[in-house]
């Protein structure tokens, strides 16, 4: 089964590789939603995946680096796409939890979802 959190941050980021005149070249920011989702069977005694609570618990130093944060300044995330962005996060826990998914949505109509390499 699979299980999911949710989370948000704001930053501020602008992309650096886009054609000549992109808007998204200049400053901007966003309110980021990300989804962590983990799968795994459910525990018979305990009735779940895992603790919701350890799902937050692995995204406090992630949100540390990004909240408030101009996200190109981040090492590794020198150009701060949504598909860079769900990478980045993904390296960060995927010794930590037994990730399937990672959703990250920029806007309310814009996101990427990632799985990792093999996906
Ligand atoms: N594949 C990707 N395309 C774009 C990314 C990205 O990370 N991956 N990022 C951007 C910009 O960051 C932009 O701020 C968000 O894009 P967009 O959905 O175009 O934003 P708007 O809310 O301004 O959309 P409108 O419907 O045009 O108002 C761009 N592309
Ligand atoms: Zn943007």
């Amino acid at each position: 089964m699979e299980i999911f959190r949710e989370f948000t941050f704001e930053a501020a980021h602008r992309l650096p590789n886009v054609p000549e005149g992109h808007k998204c070249a200049r400053l901007h920011g966003h309110s980021y939603r990300v989804e962590v989702h983990v799968s795994g069977d459910v525990d018979t005694r305990a009735g779940w995946v895992m603790d919701f609570g350890d799902l937050k618990k692995a995204f406090v130093p992630i949100d540390a680096e990004l909240d408030h944060h101009y996200l190109n300044d981040v090492p590794g995330l020198e150009n701060p796409t949504s598909e860079n962005l769900a990478r980045w996060i993904w390296d960060r826990l995927i010794d930590e939890l037994p990730l399937s998914k990672i959703v990250v949505r920029e806007t309310c109509t814009s996101g990427c979802v990632y799985r990792g390499d093999a996906a």
